[in-house]
């Protein structure tokens, strides 16, 4: 591997992982088979295998809807459920064998009851360690003992984990109580002359506050979490060089920027484009440290912070509405504070914030879950940063309400409308907030994009031909369009995914296709979206998101 890890350059962060040559954005660093520990969302065990991650077909309802629409349908592979256990199902007899000896086998009595629920990933992930570690009574999965060094539980002497229990009580005891569980669910079992009930409460926190979410790029969806003791040993930066990407069970982390042999590899744990604060609290409270990047150690000095105009010049019409709101949010203020000359000019602007950020889902108040907004909320909420007139379409929690309405309006069908905000993001915010073009996230949009202008083009689709046709008189024609974000998204596919992922193997099959149904040559094509990109721009500047 092209990389070591020492002690990192971030006081007090312990170790790093750093690059042994130098790389260049979109070079792999390393590709690791799969994580050390991967585990199913809980609402994935029924369509996913519980080894490989395949997702299978969604039902067949869902299937036919997305059909219907032009989209991606699924692989379609089949899953069988474990005859033991009946909860983790598979999608081949060799996943299943490499799944038994490994974890399962830990597993499968302990999850079987029928009385006993579902249990969270965090508890399955414990199940499986705890039992992995009393069979290696010689000690010869040194990744397993590594995972106890890592901070907040171990590699700190239990500094972290005092320091939760006094910042964030609840968090500490729900944390807790579920470790106890793992152990209790698990038999109590007698480690050496180990404390099993403390190390089930290392695995918890370690696993917890260090684990990649893991999501498939073809759909979309979020398909579970996992944890790995050489990816993880990478620190966290808000400007970071590196990115993580899964490719269904592959773990693959990229540049994003060149890094030079020598130089510290950092990834993101949240979110980078929010403003400082709030990445700071978000990575206080899921992750537990403060953040000391060299990115945070300047504060809020970055263009993800600006306001379009000073907080003061908040308008008079919504200081009843903020007023109202710093009651609602009391407790989140601090959290959202934002610098102003007058000081109710803070609190109002922070409380609105607070509000709009609940909204796309980020909430600071361990009491409450992150339940999913309906599209009125996030529609109010999308009105009431862009009325303000302080937000810009970059500033968050803006594109993130857009995506959010993005991605609801394609389940309802409303491709139109999706496709609409899909080509705001994609020329207005994306290049801002992702510059690399390359990077993942904006990958896949663009292949969102490309499914959605293939699913206009469909006249089959009731009110599609209509919009085809209008759009042909207004100067492009969507199947040019559809060519641009397909031929974009394999372009970038190499240096993202990679062409071997199961994402890539997709769009290149799709794009084969195409171009079979087409007697146009490709480069007559590239010329005409060529021809086209400027009109479709100009098209992304006028959408009026309030008025879709
Ligand atoms: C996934 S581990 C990374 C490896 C860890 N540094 C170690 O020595 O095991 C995450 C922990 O590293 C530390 N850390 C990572 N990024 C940091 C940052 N930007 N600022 C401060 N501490 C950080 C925190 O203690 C955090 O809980």
């Amino acid at each position: 591997m092209e990389v070591e890890r020492k002690k990192s350059g971030i006081e007090g962060a312990g170790r790093g992982l750093f690059a042994k040559k130098d790389f260049q954005p979109g070079d792999v660093i390393f590709t690791l088979d799969r994580p050390y520990v991967a585990e199913l969302d809980i609402n994935r065990l029924q369509d996913t295998c519980a080894w490989c991650f395949q997702r299978g077909a969604a039902d067949d309802e869902e299937r036919a809807r997305r059909a219907a629409l032009g989209f991606f349908t699924g692989g379609g592979i089949e899953t069988k459920a474990c005859t033991g256990c009946k909860r983790v199902r598979y999608c081949s007899k060799p996943c299943q064998s490499k799944a038994w000896k490994r974890e399962h086998k830990h597993e499968c009595k302990v999850i079987a009851p029928e009385t006993r629920p579902d249990l969270p990933h965090g508890v399955r992930a414990v199940i499986k360690l705890l039992g992995r570690l009393k069979n290696d009574s010689a000690g010869k999965d040194e990744l397993l003992l590594d995972i106890l060094q890592f901070t907040p539980a171990g590699g700190d002497k239990g500094e972290a984990l005092e320091r939760i229990k006094k910042e964030n009580p609840q968090r500490f005891e729900d944390f807790s109580m579920l470790a106890y569980g793992a152990w209790k669910y698990s038999g109590e079992p007698s480690i050496g002359d180990m404390d099993s009930e403390m190390i089930a409460k290392a695995f918890f926190y370690n696993v917890m506050s260090n684990t990649i979410q893991l999501s498939s790029a073809l759909d979309d969806t979020s398909l579970g979490v996992g944890f790995d003791p050489i990816l993880c040993s990478a620190n966290h930066s808000c400007d970071p060089n590196s990115v993580v990407v899964f490719n269904q069970p592959k773990l693959v982390l990229r540049a994003i920027k060149p890094i030079k042999k020598g130089e510290e590899i950092f990834m993101k744990y949240v979110d980078v484009t929010n403003p400082f604060s709030v990445r700071q609290a978000e990575l206080r409270d899921s992750y537990f440290f403060r953040c000391q990047c060299a990115k945070c150690k300047k504060g809020a000095a970055f263009p993800e912070d600006k306001f379009l105009k000073a907080p003061d010049e908040l308008p008079k019409d919504f200081f009843k509405l903020a007023d109202d709101l710093r009651k609602r949010h009391a407790k989140q203020l601090p959290t959202f504070f934002v610098p102003a000359n007058d000081p109710e000019a803070q609190l109002r602007v922070a409380a609105i914030q607070a509000e709009v950020f609940s909204v796309s889902g980020l909430t600071f108040d361990v009491n409450k879950g992150n339940d999913t907004s309906s599209e009125e909320e996030v529609l109010d909420a999308l009105k009431l940063c862009l009325n303000t007139g302080l937000w810009g379409y970059t500033r968050q929690p803006v594109p993130h309400l857009l995506r959010q309405l993005l991605v609801m309006y394609l389940s309802q069908g409303r491709i139109y409308q999706a496709w609409r905000i899909g080509a705001l993001r994609h020329f207005l915010i994306s290049p801002t907030l992702y510059p690399t073009a390359s990077y993942p996230d904006r990958v896949i949009d663009c292949w969102m994009m490309s499914t959605a202008t293939n699913s206009l083009c469909n006249p089959n689709i009731p009110g599609h031909k209509e919009i085809f046709d209008q759009c042909l008189k207004s100067g492009f024609d969507l199947r040019i369009v559809y060519f641009g974000f397909l031929i974009e998204t394999r372009e970038q596919i190499e240096r993202s995914f990679g062409k071997d992922s199961p994402f890539g193997q997709v769009v290149e099959n799709v794009f084969q296709k195409t171009m079979q149904n087409t007697d146009i040559p490709l480069s007559e094509i590239k010329d005409k979206v060529k021809e086209t990109w400027p009109k479709l721009k100009a098209v992304a500047h006028n959408v009026d998101v309030l008025k879709l």
